[in-house]
């Protein structure tokens, strides 16, 4: 017994091109008309045997005659429902051996119960990347439509998600690697697909775990799109396309913006020159940042953090060139480093290391030259001791931790070295304030500095001194009042 109905390729005026997104279609008719008739490869349809993916794919069958030998149907198995994840299965390879179209399937082979919603989702993209490399495709169509659209914004906003993230999904997605994602299905309610469906006596194959699953987009689906859209009293999914739309508008301009000012291909390395930044919005910072490959595996805190500092440009302009400087891999955040908030013991750091402490201070150590500009300034006694120091040493790599009882310091100018709860004692700093500061000891054991202190007198600059080590510490917007 078929399962598409004789007249299938009749499809109701639902999915006629006026009726779906313009952007999709335009870029899909875009792409036919630039390979002149020419096959420019295959177009994978993502299908998962629910209404949408296979009004999708029936619409794009339709819309594209002369394609149709070029659709490449990818279905993946979560195998996450038992039989009914197989009887899917079966339903998408049964309804493309009545189109005739290719049909390639994948399984999760690390499906377990308990998986989460996103570990799934990233083996489904696994497999459409593996399986489009392996055809020689770079379009992929998907059928999200509205309700998703709808369900991913309230999705995000509980996550915290700005205009890029909130745009999704978009009906035309150009990756870096230069594959296109098309969803032209964006501008129909899932009721409105279900219903032409029905209507025109398709069937299809209903996710059990819609109803009952426990993911986050099954619970938003269920228990707060219904109540939602009720509350609203208007076409609230409609709204949502609007929002998705302007939001879509913003990113793209910003976008634009920030390439005028950024080269897009200087995001690879171990600097970002960020003159072209000064003075603007903190939104531009933010994408730079968030561009620059350094900073990729920050957490979401650390990533708050160093924009800050670096947005309102303090303590990172090396040698006045006003080039932002976080070194490559080795900045290290707190959750990260083996600093935790609530007391920390000990971190190493090297050259370049950018160390956030628990207190909010941030502690730099970089190289620096020693022009004669910065000499006089050292020798003129022009530096705040609180918040920076230059040592003309270079040891490879240091230890920063708080003061410990015992610990012995010889500032700059001191005959000797004094214990350092004296000295502590001697320059009224609170108790409690001691424990926080940073003590930074070099290699040999010695303290290099701690801030508020001249550094060490054995590390001290001379008039010799050729490139050395400035350290920096700040904390919050304003620098460190001891
Ligand atoms: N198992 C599957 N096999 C093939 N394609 C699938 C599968 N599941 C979903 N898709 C494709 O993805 C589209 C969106 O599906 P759904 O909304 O369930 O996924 P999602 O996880 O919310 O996606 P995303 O997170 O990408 O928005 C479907 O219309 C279909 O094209």
């Amino acid at each position: 017994m078929p399962i598409l109905p004789t007249h299938w390729g009749n499809l109701p005026p639902l999915f006629a091109r006026e009726r779906l997104h313009p952007a999709a279609i335009a870029q899909a008719d875009r792409m036919l008309a630039e390979a002149g008739g020419k096959s420019e490869g295959k177009w994978c349809v993502a299908f998962s045997g629910g209404a949408d993916s296979l009004a999708l794919l029936l619409t794009v069958w339709t819309l594209w005659p002369e394609r149709r030998s070029e659709l490449c149907v990818l279905h993946f198995n979560h195998r996450l429902r038992g039989a009914e994840s197989e009887a899917d299965a079966v339903f998408c390879a049964e309804v493309c051996g009545e189109m005739g179209v290719e049909f390639h399937i994948g399984e999760w082979s690390d499906a377990k119960a308990g998986a989460s919603e996103a570990e799934a989702r990233e083996a489904r993209l696994a497999f459409f990347e593996t399986e489009m490399e392996a055809v020689g495709s770079r379009v992929l169509w998907t059928g999200h439509q509205k309700d998703d659209v709808a369900e991913t914004l309230l999705m995000r906003i509980a996550r915290g998600s700005g205009s890029a993230g909130l745009a999704a999904p978009r009906p035309v997605q150009t990756r870096a690697d230069g594959r296109i994602l098309l969803r032209p299905l964006l501008t129909l309610r899932k009721a409105e697909i279900v219903a032409a469906l029905q209507k025109a006596g398709v069937t299809w194959r209903e996710d059990a775990s819609n109803a009952v699953g426990d993911f986050f987009r099954n619970r938003v689906r269920r228990d707060v799109m219904p109540p939602w859209r009720a509350a609203a009293g208007n076409d609230a999914l409609g709204g949502a396309a609007l929002t998705r739309e302007l939001l879509d508008e913003d990113d793209a301009a910003l976008n634009v913006w920030l390439a005028e000012l950024l080269p897009e291909g200087g995001y690879d390395g171990d600097a970002l020159d960020v003159r072209a930044l000064e003075g603007k919005p903190r939104a531009l910072w933010r994408r730079a940042l968030r561009r620059w490959r350094p900073l990729a595996a920050l957490g979401r805190a650390g990533f708050e953090e160093v924009l800050a500092l670096c947005a309102r440009g303090s303590g990172r302009t090396s040698a006045g060139e006003g080039v932002v400087e976080i070194g490559a891999g080795i900045l290290r955040y707190m959750e990260k480093g083996g600093v935790g908030r609530g007391g920390w013991t000990e971190a190493r750091l090297s050259v370049g290391t950018v160390l956030f402490l628990p207190d909010g201070g941030v502690l730099t150590m970089r190289v620096v030259a020693f022009t004669a500009e910065l000499r006089r300034r050292i020798f003129a006694g022009q530096v705040d001791m609180a918040r920076e120091a230059f040592l003309a040493e270079e040891p490879a790599a240091f230890c920063v931790r708080p003061w410990r009882t015992g610990d012995r310091y010889r500032p700059l100018g001191a005959p000797g070295s004094a214990a350092l709860q004296d000295l502590f004692v001697n320059r009224k700093i609170p108790a409690a304030r001691r424990g926080q500061l940073p003590v930074v000891i070099g290699e040999d054991g010695r303290i290099l500095w701690v801030p508020g202190f001249p550094p060490a007198e054995e590390s001290k600059t001379t008039s010799d001194s050729v490139t050395g080590l400035h350290l920096t510490y700040e904390t919050g917007t304003c620098t460190v009042r001891l």
